[in-house]
């Protein structure tokens, strides 16, 4: 998952770019960028780190200009080099660039095409990079001077037509304005906002709602699925629809883990969503173990806070903080490496004995995933003296890759693969473990907007909402992007950076 910003102001927008990075540092930690606008030049400052680590006052000063974009990346394609940091950038026609959260999954047969037809080049693995060269290159071909709405959106349609899989994208077109565009399923999330300063209207366009919140903008709504929306420097704002058979299908993952919980998305409010998750927990409990004999119900912070909350409540347990989290170590599913994740689960997470001594109790987590978090807690919980740990997942078994833009590339690698619930739960040394069902996870996300028809649930269940996803495909994805695969293209972008890009300021 990556987080995007754009923002179309009245006045400087470095400093509202940077805040609203850091409000979606949650959706990836791995590289951040900004890019402004001024005077007919692209401002660019982007590298690997945290956003308080990649942005120098320095380059600060030098990110000029009322309107940017604004990435954080967690790859899900192509390598972590500082190289695949977003947004991208080409220079024809206009000058564009682009920040995307997504994944597209037809990429390879995309980047044939760019080199054979449409002549261009494409210098990293980043799905990325490819999506901004169709998008560009389909601009080319309206062969305007100067572009407007019209020609933006015969572009955005002709994106739709090609690519495939998952992308929120916004893509600043030099010295005209901000485009921003969902895929026709609405897989990610983005919406936009506005506030009104003293020298007119601002527009703000965000993968989150909190994001605007935090920064004195009031949502206006979410972009639809498939459609697009063009504000020009100016700040005239357009949008049209430009996808043939647009369908709401969004990745109920969002409301399970990535998402922050006071965002709103698609009219869902995910604190809401995350509540009836537990509550609904609750009540299957109550069915399966009527005579559940627990003291105390835990969650492992941070994001299984809601559910385990109201679970508690909804079983009338005591609800207890026993493990307390380092708030400086960052979220550790979203890490690169299988190593890294592990050793910071125990840097993260450290328990309070006296909650655990000779106590029945309830871990909630919100997701097991490769199993790294709960396969540690479990033993923490122990050593801390308990005498029964019983282990809660707020979502149901995590059994498929993702191919939407949630680094889970390889079945082998998760814990549910090819285990069933008993074996699952010896596999985590758990005395007992309940899952959510998958009906009633969904049922506690579309209760917040009955018009969702349909959720992305492919993680649980298999089905790829977006289509074409056949298991010779999930084979090579997970030869490319396995954990020793990806280590090792991480050391040979590590032996060999060089970007080739706009100016980098350094
Ligand atoms: O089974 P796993 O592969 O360990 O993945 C699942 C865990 O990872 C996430 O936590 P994370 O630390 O990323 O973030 P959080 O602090 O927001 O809970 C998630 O909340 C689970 O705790
Ligand atoms: N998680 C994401 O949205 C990733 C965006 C893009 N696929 C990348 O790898 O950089
Ligand atoms: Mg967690």
């Amino acid at each position: 998952m990556c987080g995007i910003v754009g923002i179309v102001g009245k006045t400087n927008v470095n400093q509202v770019l940077y805040d609203a990075l850091t409000v979606l540092q949650h959706r990836g930690q791995d590289a951040a960028g900004i890019v402004t606008y001024q005077d007919d030049r692209f401002f660019l400052r982007k590298d690997n780190g945290l956003v308080k680590d990649v942005f120098r006052t320095r380059h600060m000063r030098r990110l000029v200009g009322n309107v940017g974009i604004g990435h954080v990346r967690y790859p899900t394609a192509g390598s972590s080099s500082s190289a695949e940091a977003q947004p991208f950038y080409v220079n024809s026609p206009y000058g564009i660039t682009l920040a995307h959260n997504g994944n597209l999954t037809n990429t390879h047969e995309l980047a044939e095409g760019l080199l054979r037809s449409d002549l261009r080049h494409i210098n990293t693995n980043s799905d990325s990079e490819v999506l901004l060269n169709v998008f560009a290159h389909e601009l080319q071909k309206q062969g305007k001077l100067v572009p407007t709405q019209v020609e933006i959106f015969e572009a955005v349609k002709a994106v739709h037509k090609r690519c495939k899989g998952a992308y929120a994208v916004i893509a600043m077109v030099t010295g005209y304005g901000i485009v921003a565009f969902r895929d026709p399923h609405g897989i990610r999330p983005v919406c936009y906002g506005k506030r009104e300063t003293e020298q007119g209207t601002e527009y703000m366009i965000a993968s989150e709602s909190v994001a605007l919140s935090a920064e004195g903008f009031t949502l206006v709504r979410d972009i639809d699925p498939g459609e697009a929306i063009y504000i020009e420097t100016d700040g005239q704002l357009y949008n049209q629809q430009c996808a043939e058979n647009p369908q709401l299908t969004p990745c109920i993952f969002e409301h399970v883990y990535f998402a922050r919980p006071d965002s709103i998305i698609d009219k869902v409010s995910v604190y809401k969503a995350r509540l009836r998750m537990g509550e609904k927990l609750a009540e299957k409990m109550m069915k399966e173990c009527p005579d559940y004999d627990i003291d105390v119900v835990m969650p492992i912070p941070d994001t299984s806070r809601t559910s385990a909350m109201q679970m508690a409540y909804r079983l009338g347990v005591k609800f207890r903080e026993g493990f307390i989290k380092n708030r400086y170590i960052g979220r550790t599913f979203i890490m690169p490496g299988q190593s890294q994740r592990k050793k910071s689960v125990r840097q993260k997470l450290n328990p309070i004995e006296l909650e655990f001594k000779g106590k029945n109790v309830l871990l909630v987590d919100d997701s097991i995933v490769r199993g790294t978090t709960c396969r540690e807690i479990v033993q923490m919980a122990r050593d801390a003296g308990a005498n029964k740990v019983f282990f809660a997942s707020a979502a149901p078994e995590v059994r498929f890759p993702n191919v939407y833009g949630i680094d889970m590339p390889a079945a082998s690698e998760l814990i549910a693969h090819n285990r069933t619930v008993d074996e699952i739960q010896e596999a985590i040394g758990a005395d007992w473990l309940i899952y959510q069902n998958l009906d009633d996870l969904i049922e506690c996300a579309k209760e917040g907007n009955a018009s969702i028809e349909q959720f992305d649930c492919s993680v649980f269940n298999g089905e790829y909402i977006a289509g074409d996803i056949t298991p010779e495909y999930l084979d090579k994805l997970e030869k490319a992007r396995n954990e020793s695969s990806k280590r090792k293209k991480n050391k040979e972008f590590d032996d060999d950076h060089t970007v080739i890009d706009l100016h980098n300021n350094d």
